[in-house]
């Protein structure tokens, strides 16, 4: 199996360039983030030059945190931010060669939010095609971000259906799937020519893989029974340092 290093809960307490030398000596072969705009790009793409590792995703703004907002992009009235967050995330991605940008909808609700969500994804996701990047949706669950748009897969596969785009994809949390909905191993079988990446975190404490109600034994050997090899988004929150943490990347790299 192989796993990238989510580093937005992963050695968050370092800088970002930091974090991915960390990923790097721990033994993940990938890395992804949340919000890297205060670090330089060119920065984060010398580090990842210098680890090999690839940055696997990267996160729309949230917009106004004084708010407690969490993303833009099914806001009405909201579509000029929305396309300058776009736009400055794609060129992020682009210099440190990041796959996938998570375009994030936001607190809102009803026909407008969905229309507005559709259009914003398709202007995404045409600027992001000629550099090859993809955008991803991600569905988050209720108790964590009540009122977020964005709650479920079947939501998001009718709205991947209804863009239309070759690289709009669904961003699959283990954690939140299950959260919301469950069935993750038929989940996970069904949605998986929609799917462009996959994170992970245990139910319901969003702690390491090796504890909670869902086992990642079964779901790592379903995907690798699927042929998924792509890295596994860790996003599961260490509460401290992240190498003591590591136990369950021992076992499954072994
Ligand atoms: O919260 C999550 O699960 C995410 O992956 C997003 O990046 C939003 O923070
Ligand atoms: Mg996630």
């Amino acid at each position: 199996m192989k796993f990238s290093a989510n580093l937005g809960f992963l050695w968050s307490e370092l800088p970002l360039t930091d974090a991915i030398r960390a990923a790097k000596v721990a033994g993940f072969d990938a890395v992804e983030c949340h919000w890297p705009y205060d670090t330089p790009a060119e920065d984060v793409a010398l580090a990842l030059t210098d680890t090999g590792l690839n940055m696997l995703g990267l996160n729309t703004i949230r917009g106004d945190l004084s708010k407690g907002e969490n993303g833009l992009n099914a806001l009405p009235n909201r579509m000029t931010e929305a396309r300058v967050a776009i736009d400055q995330a794609i060129e992020y991605a682009h210099i440190t060669g990041t796959a996938n940008i998570h375009a994030m909808a936001g607190f809102a609700q009803g026909v407008e939010a969905h229309d507005v969500f559709c259009e914003n994804l398709t202007y995404a996701c045409a600027k992001a095609a000629p550099h090859g990047i993809g955008i991803v949706i991600e569905p988050l669950n209720h108790y964590d971000a009540p009122g977020y748009f964005l709650s479920t897969t079947s939501q998001a596969q009718q709205i991947i259906t209804e863009v239309g785009a070759p690289n709009l994809k669904l961003m699959f949390d283990c954690y939140h799937v299950q959260l919301m909905e469950g069935d993750i191993t038929n989940r996970l079988t069904k949605l998986q020519s929609i799917i462009g990446h996959i994170q992970f975190a245990s139910v319901p404490d969003r702690s390491t893989p090796d504890r909670g109600e869902l086992s990642y034994d079964h779901i790592f050997a379903h995907l690798k029974s699927l042929g998924y090899a792509a890295p596994l988004g860790a996003e599961y929150k260490p509460n401290g340092p992240t190498p003591p943490t590591l136990d369950w990347l021992t076992k499954y790299k072994s």
